[in-house]
């Protein structure tokens, strides 16, 4: 066979060779496409095949008539997959059609200087443009948030990102398609357009996992937040400056800390900031809410237990708190509640880290550095004997006095303009700004709340403000649910007012009730904050939100309660 890499053969009825070209002057394969032409009775005559037998592979197009059979042969060097489909399926070009025209699978095409070539009809019904219409023109003009371009830049293939057209979110895969030669020649662009089902459940399913990246996004900065130790105390004044000296000196030491200030202050930053500080960084540091201890379980929340203690325990056993602090710190947060019966439990392993699990004798040791905080008022406690005073001693060997946000308003700037940037961050905003004004009218108030309070002002501010400024009049609006704070439109002040159950009421509407007024008087103790609810209440933030939820979907219209 000559080295030529393409021909031509025309064949008469009876197979005779009445015309022959370059590679097609050879014989063997004139031999062979003759007994093809000449067996077309009995298998018809292809459109498209591939000879591999001879010594290089070729691939044929035929066209036939009653009385004549024309082929063109090219030659190539390895097997190429297109004509290896298009000659071993023979709706090939059906496949084809279908992908460029498919309703599920959209398709843009550009060429190497990023010109739209090709839109599939479904897309371009989407971007309602008449038949052609865009076709010629950079496809950044035409298709919003296109990513083509770059893809012919990078020469990378982008697969399953997400993008948003004309407010819709879709599943998109980009590739760059290369020739032979391995050279960006275009790039092509897969558009998911499932069924209107499927694209809701689809568009649901990011949405959720939009808010669950959210949600983390929130807690890692919280964590964050806790980490960073110092840092995470904002404020200059006097009165927070002498405190990080005082944290700075005492957080090295394995002495216990009571911190004591009014609630939302920062007596948890603090904490975490001690612990940071302190040698035991890298081990836990194990939090426990002392006020919502249940005295039944207090023992085997804090000392843990054995396998079998008691019907409902864990088979394998459990440590208690004291024992999961070992080597790090133990926060008992609001240890101003504890009940007396617990304190007298906990003497012991205050004094010397010894405990013993439930259903065990065997004496266990923890090495934990004991922080404890409170909002509450020692001299009065211990004056009336609501608090042992040999507790109080194992707890106090220093106590740092966490001062109120109306002592130092001149942190505001500095607090509020950390909470925007967090908000922006928190909600993928742009950050707000904060009129002077209304930064002295923050710092004009009382702050009985203190800085959860700002915070939340803060925060519901930026969502009033409608301008990239927040003014008085947004503070205003934000400030006029203190005191007696917002859930969903409805004033929890005005529904923790018990509703006394009627004679008809049956058992489940009664314990219902009851449930409600406690969930409401504790949430409206706890100034809002639902964290320390569902502490309080030992029940999960979870179930406490879904209950919430509940309570506002049945309250009166908000127009009626104001
Ligand atoms: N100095 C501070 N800088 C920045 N944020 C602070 C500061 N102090 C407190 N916060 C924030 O204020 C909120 C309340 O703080 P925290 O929970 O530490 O208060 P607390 O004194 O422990 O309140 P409670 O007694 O009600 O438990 C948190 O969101 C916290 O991140």
């Amino acid at each position: 066979m000559k080295n030529d890499t393409r021909g031509a053969l025309v064949l008469d009825a009876e197979g005779g060779v009445r015309f022959a070209s370059g590679i097609a002057s050879d014989t063997r394969l004139q031999r062979d496409l003759s007994r093809r032409w000449m067996a077309r009775a009995v298998r018809p005559l292809a459109s498209l095949f591939i000879l591999e037998h001879l010594d290089q592979p070729l691939s044929v197009f035929s066209a036939s008539e009653e009385g004549c059979a024309c082929f063109l042969v090219f030659g190539h060097d390895a097997m190429d997959p297109l004509f290896k489909f298009m000659a071993s399926v023979d709706f090939a070009g059906d496949i084809l059609r279908h992908f460029i025209t498919s309703p599920y699978e959209a398709i843009n095409v550009v060429d190497a200087q990023g010109i739209l070539r090709y839109m599939s009809p479904v897309h371009r019904q989407f971007f309602k443009l008449l038949p052609d219409q865009g076709l010629g023109r950079p496809v950044k003009e035409v298709i919003e948030n296109t990513r083509l371009d770059a893809v012919l830049r990078s020469g990378k293939a982008e697969i399953g990102q997400v993008q948003e057209m004309r407010g819709t979110t879709r599943v998109v895969s980009r590739t760059p398609i290369l020739d032979r030669q391995n050279r960006i020649v275009g790039a092509i662009g897969q558009v998911m357009f499932k069924s209107p089902d499927a694209m809701q459940e689809m568009s649901a399913e990011i949405s959720r996992l939009r808010k669950e990246v959210n949600f983390y996004r929130r807690e890692l900065s919280s964590l964050e937040r806790q980490s960073r130790g110092l840092d995470a105390i904002i404020g200059n004044s006097g009165p927070v400056s002498r405190l990080k000296e005082q944290i700075i000196r005492i957080a090295p030491l394995d002495v216990p800390v009571l911190l004591l200030g009014e609630s939302g202050v920062g007596k948890d930053v603090v904490a975490h900031a001690i612990h940071m500080l302190s040698p035991r960084s890298n081990q836990p540091m194990v939090v426990v809410n002392s006020a919502a201890l249940p005295v039944s379980l207090v023992e085997s929340e804090l000392f843990g237990y054995e396998s079998g203690a008691f019907t409902g325990a864990d088979r394998k056993g459990r440590p208690g708190k004291f024992e999961q602090a070992d080597q790090g710190s133990l926060f008992l947060d609001e240890i101003g509640d504890m009940p007396l019966d617990i304190q007298v439990k906990l003497l012991r392993t205050l004094q010397d880290g010894t405990f013993q699990r439930v259903g065990s004798e065997r004496q266990r040791r923890s090495n934990f550095r004991l922080i404890s905080a409170s909002n509450r008022d020692f001299n009065s406690m211990l004056g009336n004997g609501s608090f042992r005073l040999d507790f109080f001693y194992r707890i106090s060997a220093v106590t740092l006095h966490l001062p109120p946000l109306r002592d130092r308003p001149e942190d505001i700037p500095a607090l509020v303009e950390a909470f925007l940037k967090n908000f922006a961050a928190r909600h993928g905003v742009p950050v707000k700004d904060i009129q002077p004004a209304a930064l002295r009218q923050l710092q004009s108030l009382s702050w009985p709340g203190n800085i959860r309070e700002l915070q939340h002002v803060i925060e519901r501010a930026a969502i009033f403000c409608t301008g990239e400024e927040i003014s008085g009049a947004d503070i205003e609006t934000a400030g006029e649910t203190r005191g007696s704070y917002h859930l969903d439109s409805v004033r929890i002040s005005e529904l923790a007012a018990p509703v006394p159950p009627s004679s008809h009421s049956s058992m489940k509407e009664v314990t219902d009730q009851v449930e409600i007024d406690l969930i409401l008087g504790v949430l409206q103790r706890n100034h809002g904050n639902k964290k320390k609810t569902a502490e309080t209440l030992g029940i999960s933030r979870s179930y406490l939100y879904k209950r919430l939820a509940e309570i506002s979907g049945k309250s009166p219209a908000p127009a009626q309660r104001t």
